[in-house]
């Protein structure tokens, strides 16, 4: 370390005031010059404590860039396998199934156990055991205490608003009904139909009307996310859902884990039908008058395996078609409700031009027409403001709305 340089003394001289002018004067200039002088090293000496005030600062600054990175460096999320003496373990990294012999540090190892998920750093050591909500998310769940989504936001769909009630809600809110009659309740409820037309509104609304907690997963990621690790989702999908009762389970995308078996035998399509095999097995076993209701939702259901539909199983199957001329105006309606409408808009005329519109499509109209009339400076959404959102709708991407009706469904 480099040491502090010495400040120079003050310079001091005693000058006789009794001195003749001159000599005062000589004696003076000597002063200045001793001041000037210290003045000069005592400048040089402030330069060298910037620049090395400037080194250190930069050091700081590397130093601290070096633990952010440190601290915020992906991680891994990993299955303990094993647990060996010698404090090592085996993990099993998600996503490539490697498996790994790794130490485990003496702060960790009291608390791994096998079947734990873990997240490991590149060199895969253990940095936490995942919490049941930080795995749940690692998961790809979702999770809602109580969604914000009522019967009342959704629009044109009201018979399948009906169906799903007496489903889902009423074995929630009424089991003593089909305890009186003695039949069960449909053990799974499917929502089939295009995308964008309130499949998982729906099934949102009926978790908020019964108070039930929303557990979302996509069936994408069921078989994506986590090679080799599907069913193991599944199982704890379940897990997660009885700890939460009244629970809903929502599974989107369902054909992704549920397609019709085809020809070939590749090591995915294994695991698909092993993921598959799980979720028709978790639903055998649970009680169908109990508090965990299962909705499933699809927008290929030409796709699906019949397996699926078996009594038991996806037993009642909802069609959410696109919005007739009279669902697309209430669902108008609904999205333009916390916005400051001009009296000269006219729904019907919307809705009668919006043919082919799913109510997601819809519900883009309503902000695009908003952004028009901020554009245009003013606080109220006008018709023109509509006409001129269809029109840049309708430019911006003709094919993909105006074909989304039926072409991936059947
Ligand atoms: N019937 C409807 N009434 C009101 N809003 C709707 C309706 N359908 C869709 N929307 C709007 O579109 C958005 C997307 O809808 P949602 O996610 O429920 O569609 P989905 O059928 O589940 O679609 P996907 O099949 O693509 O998952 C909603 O948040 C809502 O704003």
């Amino acid at each position: 370390m480099s040491r502090s340089p010495s400040i120079p003394d003050r310079p001091h001289r005693d000058i006789d005031s009794d001195l003749p002018d001159d000599e005062r004067l000589e004696a003076l200039r000597g002063h200045y010059e001793d001041l000037v002088e210290v003045n000069e090293q005592l400048t040089a000496q402030l330069d060298d404590a910037e620049k090395r005030r400037q080194r250190l600062r930069e050091k700081v600054d590397r130093v601290e860039r070096e633990n952010e990175s440190l601290k915020s460096s992906s991680l891994y999320i990993a299955t303990v396998e094993d647990v060996l003496d010698d404090d090592e373990v085996i993990v099993k990294q998600h996503g490539n199934n490697q498996e790994v012999l790794t130490e485990v540090s003496s702060r960790m190892v009291d608390r791994v156990e096998p079947g734990d998920r873990v997240a490991v750093n590149d060199s895969f050591a253990i940095q936490t055991v995942l919490n049941a909500e930080t795995d749940a998310r690692a998961q790809s769940m979702e999770i809602t205490e109580k969604p914000g989504v009522t019967y009342a936001d959704i629009g044109g769909i009201d018979e399948q608003v009906r169906e799903v009630r007496e489903a889902v809600e009423q074995p929630l809110a009424e089991p003593e009904l089909f305890d009186e009659v003695g039949i069960d309740p449909p053990s799974g409820v499917l929502l089939y139909g295009p995308p964008g037309t309130g499949k998982t509104m729906l099934a949102k609304a009926v978790a908020n009307e019964t108070d039930a907690t929303f557990i979302k997963m996509a069936g994408s990621e069921l078989v994506r996310k986590f090679i080799g690790e599907g069913s193991r989702l599944v199982r704890d999908l379940f897990e997660m859902a009885r700890e939460r009762e009244p629970a809903i389970i929502f599974i989107d995308e369902i054909d992704a884990i549920a397609t019709r078996r085809t020809e070939s035998k590749t090591s995915g399509d294994a695991e698909v039908q092993r993921t598959m095999m799980q979720l028709l097995s978790e639903m055998d076993g649970f009680e169908a008058r109990g508090e965990i209701r299962i909705i499933a939702a699809t927008n290929r259901f030409d796709m699906l395996d019949r397996a699926i539909l078996r009594p038991g199983r996806f037993d009642r199957l909802i069609d959410v078609p696109e919005p007739d001329c009279d669902g697309r105006e209430q669902i108008l309606e609904i999205h333009t409700r916390g916005m400051s409408v001009s009296d000269d808009v006219d729904f019907a005329e919307l809705a009668a031009d919006t043919d082919g519109y799913s109510g997601a499509d819809i519900e883009s109209l309503a902000t695009e027409a908003g952004m028009f009339a901020i554009r245009n400076d003013r606080d109220t959404v006008t018709h023109s403001d509509f006409a001129e959102a269809l029109e840049k709708i309708e430019n911006d991407d003709s094919s993909d709305v105006i074909s989304s009706a039926g072409y991936f469904y059947q």
